[in-house]
């Protein structure tokens, strides 16, 4: 029997899952590590919890499935994106915290460059908007901050990456620096279309470029793991950023097909083939996958709160204890109530693009209470994705479009919050047997690349649903409660 090991690095656990030869999981672990907010809107991890739960989990994963290490075929990586990390090449000194992808703290150089004009030429290379949200100006930070850091870059001391490559430089003992192209199309320094770092954009943000990995497919030989580290030197043989796994995981392999993941933010990619589509709406566009050097598009609709909001009852509001009892609570609201949550904890992502508004409640009375608030909670997710998914249907009317919405992450566990999904946008939403498509999509790179596993098509047919949701609301109904939606939103960024 042979295995392929994913590694899920995420951004508030890490997680190792170990798949057979059937793609099947067979053993995993998990580990959460501390999130750090210096200050409000700033959100940071330790490099060195992000390294060590890699190491934890993947021995634990290993152990408990009792198998021996030479059995593992391959290593896939998949990693919340955006995400920077900066360190030394000769002592693997970390400069400066992880600065994570949520963090807000440069938001005034975003603005900065979109003053002096500089967000045309950045969207047409990137597909990217000029948000705090992505890696570049994050980078320039910690060069600008750290103490003699952009010196020691210009000297060719310090390396960048995101946590895949972080992560492949640490497991391969600093041999390997190199990312792959999907993590790479989140930096905001690399152009989507000619598949290489963008020097314009590096000389703009003046970041040396001899600090940026070299980009490969993310199915492709990124080097071995140690051998002292597992007790078998292991090849690492796919790499995607985590939402582009699921999109992979998901087998949405046709322009048209959409998945969206409900984790702690929400990520809606379409895939629309080999041509990068530019938003008109706000969207990103961004590579869905690269294989064989060819890479594939998709659009993408990213909201920052998801998941998010239910943390936030349950360790802010301590209205509940756990995640899932929000779907009870749901059920029971009063239903001649309509709250309405704005979750713009940390402004809004797609398709509005606002960082300083904050969230809001609307529709509060006397009566309002914890199981008004989480139907609002689980609502909020609903008609945020009816956002996206109504951008990318004017950016993209080719036929193929498909109506189904194919759902993963934590949250799409909640049949409430699905039901409603469907609801919203009047559509079939479909959630698969699989539990662990990001695990999946990534295990299947490393797999497919190690020869283990099947080609791109057989994959495709493995796809398998589990539950369908579909639309059973009134249709004025749901007028009526989108377009107050809209009104909450935008009385949100007014204030
Ligand atoms: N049954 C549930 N109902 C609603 N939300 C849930 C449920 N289970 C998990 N969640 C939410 O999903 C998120 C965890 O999903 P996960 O995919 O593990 O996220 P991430 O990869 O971003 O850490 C948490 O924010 C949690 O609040
Ligand atoms: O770690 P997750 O699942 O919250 O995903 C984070 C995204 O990759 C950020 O773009």
């Amino acid at each position: 029997m042979t295995y392929v090991l994913a590694i899920d690095q995420g951004t508030t656990s890490t997680r190792a899952i170990l798949f057979d030869a059937t793609m099947t999981a067979c053993a995993s672990a998990q580990e959460e590590f501390p999130q750090h907010f210096p200050q409000s809107g700033w959100v940071e991890h330790n490099p060195q919890d992000l390294w060590d739960t890699t190491l934890s989990t993947c021995r634990e994963a290993i152990r408990s499935a009792a198998i021996s290490p030479s059995k593992i075929a391959a290593i896939g990586i998949t990693n919340q994106r955006e995400t920077v990390i900066v360190w030394d090449k000769k002592t693997g000194e970390m400069l400066h915290n992880a600065i994570v992808w949520q963090d807000r703290r440069t938001a005034d150089t975003c603005a900065a460059l979109r003053d002096a004009g500089h967000e045309e030429m950045i969207t047409q290379r990137t597909g990217l908007l000029l948000d705090p949200y992505f890696s570049s100006t994050k980078l320039k930070w910690i060069l600008d901050h750290v103490d003699g850091a952009r010196a020691r870059a210009q000297n060719g001391e310090l390396l960048f990456g995101t946590v895949d490559a972080f992560l492949i430089w640490k497991l391969t003992g600093g041999k390997i620096h190199a990312t792959d192209a999907t993590n790479a199309a989140r930096t905001m320094l690399y152009d989507i279309r000619k598949g290489r770092w963008s020097s314009t954009i590096c000389e703009l943000l003046d970041i040396p470029m001899h600090m940026l990995p070299q980009v490969k497919d993310c199915a492709a030989d990124f080097g071995n793991t140690q051998s002292d580290l597992f007790g078998s030197e292991i090849p690492i043989n796919g790499v995607a950023g985590d939402q582009q796994a699921a999109t992979i995981g998901q087998a949405c392999f046709e322009p048209g097909m959409i998945k969206s993941t409900y984790g702690t933010g929400c990520f809606a990619l379409m895939n629309t083939g080999d041509t990068p589509v530019m938003s008109k709406n706000r969207l990103l566009t961004t590579i869905a996958y690269q294989l064989d050097g060819k890479p594939t598009y998709a659009l993408e609709g990213s909201i920052f709160v998801a998941g998010a909001v239910v943390q936030w009852l349950r360790d802010g509001m301590q209205i509940i204890q756990d995640a899932s009892e929000t779907q009870a609570l749901a059920e029971q609201a009063d239903s001649q109530q309509n709250v309405i949550l704005v979750p713009a904890f940390v402004g809004l992502g797609a398709p509005y693009w606002n960082p300083d508004c904050r969230g809001a409640a609307f529709g509060l009375t006397r009566a309002t209470g914890p199981a008004e608030l989480a139907k609002a909670a689980l609502e909020c997710i609903g008609y945020q994705t009816r956002d996206l998914l109504q951008a990318m249907a004017t950016d993209w009317q080719a036929p193929g479009v498909q109506a189904t919405l194919r759902v993963d992450g934590g949250m799409s566990a909640n049949d409430w919050a699905m039901q409603f999904l469907s609801d919203i946008i009047s559509a079939p939403v479909d959630r698969p047997s699989s539990q662990e498509t990001t695990a999946l999509g990534v295990a299947w790179l490393a797999g497919m690349h190690a020869g283990v596993y099947p080609d791109q098509a057989a994959f495709a047919k493995i796809w398998a649903c589990e539950t369908q949701f579909t639309p059973e609301m009134d249709d004025n109904l749901r007028v009526e409660k989108y377009e107050a939606w809209g009104r909450a939103v935008r009385a949100t960024m007014s204030v």
